[in-house]
């Protein structure tokens, strides 16, 4: 059985030496002056039942807001990480994405315990189509907006007008969300079969390429205070492995791995918090001493932030043609269409070309893939030309991306910029594709720019002949949602594919989101002295201002009919809807695709347990659509660049702050407006303590009425049982690893049952007596084994 479950799991690869952290040794930051000045501007607030008006939350209305008009629209961790002799494994060795990182406990456990059953994803996706075309596009469907009641509206404007909550510190340490990902899930089985294949494949004639990588490792020195001096920092019982290969970890530990919380929680101390603003104009940079506190205020003369009285505006006043690119480049830029540099572009460029190594951190949808793409590009442009001959010719560029979706979207923009630059030659390579096709790609077509997801980085860096090599090329290692990556899902593939590459390189890190978690890991690939250029102005929040956030608490009962009620006030109002429904986990995120498809909505769904021929087709799909639903899991909550999404949905909590935020960037892009609602259930408001500092404010719910209900009542039954089970048990899977509410078993079960209830069934699914014990689940009553 074990045997059987490395192959699917790709555990093959090397691991890394035991690692843990070292203290602090934060670089040099910059960030931008919570005093540039600014414009308020207020925007109407779409969600007309909510009866939020302009500023009727005090936060909002304080909020420096962005001063470019708002363009309407065109044409309208390891909670449940496994613990192998005692050491925390919070990652898979070969993780191909970040839904990937869900999927594999649960897919362990398939084959572990029950073996491999049948998906049926594809036929259901059939059916759903057969329904799509069988009701329209939905729209036909929508019923007359309900207006609130008078009093209602008054109550809640009253409660939204209410101070601004203070500051929370990110719930990073939480250990991510990476633990809230483990879902529990054991019914699926498509995922990655080429992956599956991959794995089989080769696994002797890796050993070549990787013992060279191992053996040039062994003879770097330190970079920095770098990635092989982690084992004295806080937190070493995060990664305190001993070198010996993962593969045979899960062999001889098999039988003992339990899911359990890392207590990766406890790696940060409060004594290293980083003080980003002395209120000062202009660019504040920081060296290492400020990180703690003692900061240092040399205002940058040679990249002053033009932008000033703009902060919440995405563009910059400076243009493309007005900075020292190449032609080949501005003319790709200019086919791009893109004129002026965004905030982001224009800070960063000049420490790049600079040669420093950035940490940069811009709110979503602000154009951070440029901003590290056409310095990387500029840096090749000016590298002497490889000869045609060379048998392993260089890669230069590698950007890491934590999901295929996002790597692929990556590439695109580097083929845009490229356009005229027709010997620098880009590529991609992520899972889900066929090894053996990207290994002839790489052959016939070499590329000094290559965009891979972690794991299958590593797939090639292990099976590919010559790999290794290139990277030896690198010059410029991007990590994009850099968070995200450093996080414990991916540490063990990041810090492989770092020791891969040289160490005299230039290393750039992007996000969203840099929690002060990042700062104090950030040395394992950035040197000593890099720059953190922050735009996110202090006392703005990470989330855009013109993206009106509200959150609703209703029993868990009632999130169908809401969710359907939500949808429709939504479609009624906006005929160019185009919305993002993020669940918890792919099996809920199935299962309520489900019952909305069957509620005749326009929906597509896409989630890690969906091929990645037809996640590409959805992604695409809906990136041109308009009038759809897309009901996603996490795949889709980072740097994914859907145009003009016009409302996001979080069912449930989501894993972090983090994560919220990133799902919520999914819109207002670009400086366009948007609405997000987070639906909760009563004991689900304690996740609001951890963004507290957002401008999220309370909304009453809408009135459900009798027929609503029965409809959607009607719609579940419609809904296979096997859905309904499969997401039973990955929602138990996901709120047990919720330090809250996971905490209390028997409450857990009570909730969880609830759950079963609200999906329309009397009895809660059954689930494998092992699974329950493996979830410490065992002996609680409420919960039916099999
Ligand atoms: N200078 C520019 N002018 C206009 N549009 C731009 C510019 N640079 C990038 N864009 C566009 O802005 C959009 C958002 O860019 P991108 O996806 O890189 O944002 P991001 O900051 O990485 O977002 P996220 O944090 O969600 O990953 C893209 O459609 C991109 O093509």
């Amino acid at each position: 059985m074990i045997f059987k479950v490395i192959p699917r799991l790709r555990l093959l690869g090397h691991s890394l030496p035991a690692t843990g952290f070292t203290a602090l040794k934060p670089g040099s930051i910059i960030c931008f002056n919570g005093s540039i000045p600014v414009l308020n501007r207020v925007f109407p607030f779409k969600l007309r039942f909510f009866g939020l008006s302009p500023g009727s939350n005090g936060k909002l209305s304080e909020r420096s807001l962005s001063t470019r008009p708002s363009r309407p629209r065109s044409g309208a961790s390891s909670k449940f990480t496994p613990k192998i002799r005692g050491d925390v494994r919070a990652s898979k060795s070969l993780i191909e994405d970040e839904a990937e990182l869900s999927d594999w406990v649960g897919e362990l456990r398939t084959d572990s315990f029950r073996g491999r059953l049948t998906s049926e994803d594809e036929e259901l996706d059939a059916c759903r189509e057969r329904n799509r075309v069988r009701s329209g596009d939905g729209r036909r469907n929508a019923v007359p907006v309900k207006r609130r009641r008078e009093s209602e509206l008054d109550n809640f404007r009253e409660s939204s007008k209410r101070e601004p909550r203070g500051r929370l510190g990110d719930s990073f340490s939480r250990n991510s969300r990476f633990s809230k990902q483990f879902d529990g899930e054991l019914e699926d089985e498509d995922i990655d079969d080429d992956d599956e294949e991959d794995s089989s494949r080769n696994t002797r004639g890796v050993r070549r390429e990787a013992q060279k990588v191992d053996s040039w490792k062994g003879k770097r020195n330190e970079r920095g205070s770098g990635s092989r001096n982690m084992g004295n920092g806080r937190g070493n019982n995060l990664e305190r492995k001993s070198s010996s290969r993962e593969e045979e970890d899960i062999d001889a530990n098999e039988e003992k791995r339990s899911w359990k919380m890392s207590g990766a929680e406890n790696f940060l101390s409060e004594e290293d918090t980083v003080i980003d603003d002395d209120g000062d104009y202009g660019i504040l940079r920081k060296n290492a001493s400020s990180a703690l506190g003692l900061e240092k205020d040399v205002n940058q003369t040679e990249s002053p932030i033009s932008s000033q009285g703009k902060s919440d505006s995405y563009l910059s006043e400076t243009r493309f043609d007005q900075i020292s690119i190449s032609p080949l480049s501005l003319k790709g830029i200019k086919d791009a269409g893109y004129e002026k540099m965004t905030v982001v572009q224009e800070a960063t460029l000049p420490a790049i070309l600079k040669g420093k190594d950035v940490l940069a951190k811009a709110k979503t949808g602000t154009g951070k893939t440029v901003a590290f793409l056409l310095p990387s590009i500029e840096i090749v442009s000016k590298l002497p030309p490889v000869d045609r001959d060379v048998k392993r010719p260089p890669i230069h560029v590698l950007v890491i991306c934590p999901t295929r979706e996002l790597a692929t979207q990556a590439v695109s923009e580097a083929k845009t910029l490229l356009k005229y630059h027709p010997i620098i030659g880009v590529q991609v390579v992520i899972g889900g594709t066929k090894l053996a096709l990207e290994q002839k790609n790489l052959q016939a077509n070499p590329c000094q720019i290559l965009v891979a997801t972690p794991g299958r980085l590593r797939d090639h860096l292990e099976n590919t002949a010559g790999f290794a090599t290139k990277l030896m090329g690198v010059k410029v290692l991007v990590l994009d949602e850099a968070d995200r990556l450093l996080d414990m899902g991916f540490r063990k593939d990041i810090e492989r594919i770092i020791a891969a590459v040289p160490k005299q390189r230039q290393t750039l890190l992007f996000s969203a989101t840099v929690p002060e978690e990042v700062h104090q890991i950030c040395h394992i690939a950035l040197r000593r002295d890099h720059e953190f250029i922050n735009t996110v102005q202090e006392g703005s929040g990470d989330t855009h201002s013109q993206v009106r956030q509200v959150y609703m608490v209703s029993p868990l009962d009632k999130h169908f009919s809401l969710l359907y009620v939500l949808l429709k006030e939504h479609i009624a109002d906006d005929v160019d809807y185009k919305v993002l429904v993020f669940c918890t986990t792919a099996k809920v995120t199935k299962l309520v695709a489900d019952v909305l498809s069957e509620l005749n909505l326009n929906v597509r769904e896409i989630h890690s347990r969906k091929s990645q021929s037809y996640r590409t087709r959805v992604s695409d799909e809906f990136r041109k659509s308009k009038g759809l639903i897309l009901v996603t899991s996490d795949v889709s909550a980072r740097g994914v660049d859907y145009p003009d999404v016009t409302l996001v949905i979080q069912v449930g909590i989501p894993s972090d702050r983090q994560q919220y935020i990133h799902r919520l960037g999914r819109t207002g892009r670009k400086g366009k407006e948007g609405q997000g609602i987070l639906l909760l259930a009563p004991w689900e408001e304690h996740f609001l303590s951890s963004i507290k500092d957002l401008p999220i404010a309370k909304a009453p719910l809408p009135s459900l009425d009798p027929e609503t209900t029965k409809m959607v009542e009607r719609a579940l039954s419609h809904v296979e049982m096997k859905a309904k089970e499969s997401a039973y048990q990955a929602w138990l899977g996901y709120y047990s690893s919720d330090k809250k509410v996971g905490k209390d078993k028997y409450r857990l079960v009570e909730l969880a049952n609830e759950f079963s209830r609200s999906m329309g069934l009397d009895n809660p699914p059954a689930i494998p007596k092992l699974v329950l014990s493996k979830m410490g689940l065992g002996n609680i009553p409420g919960l039916r084994a099999r």
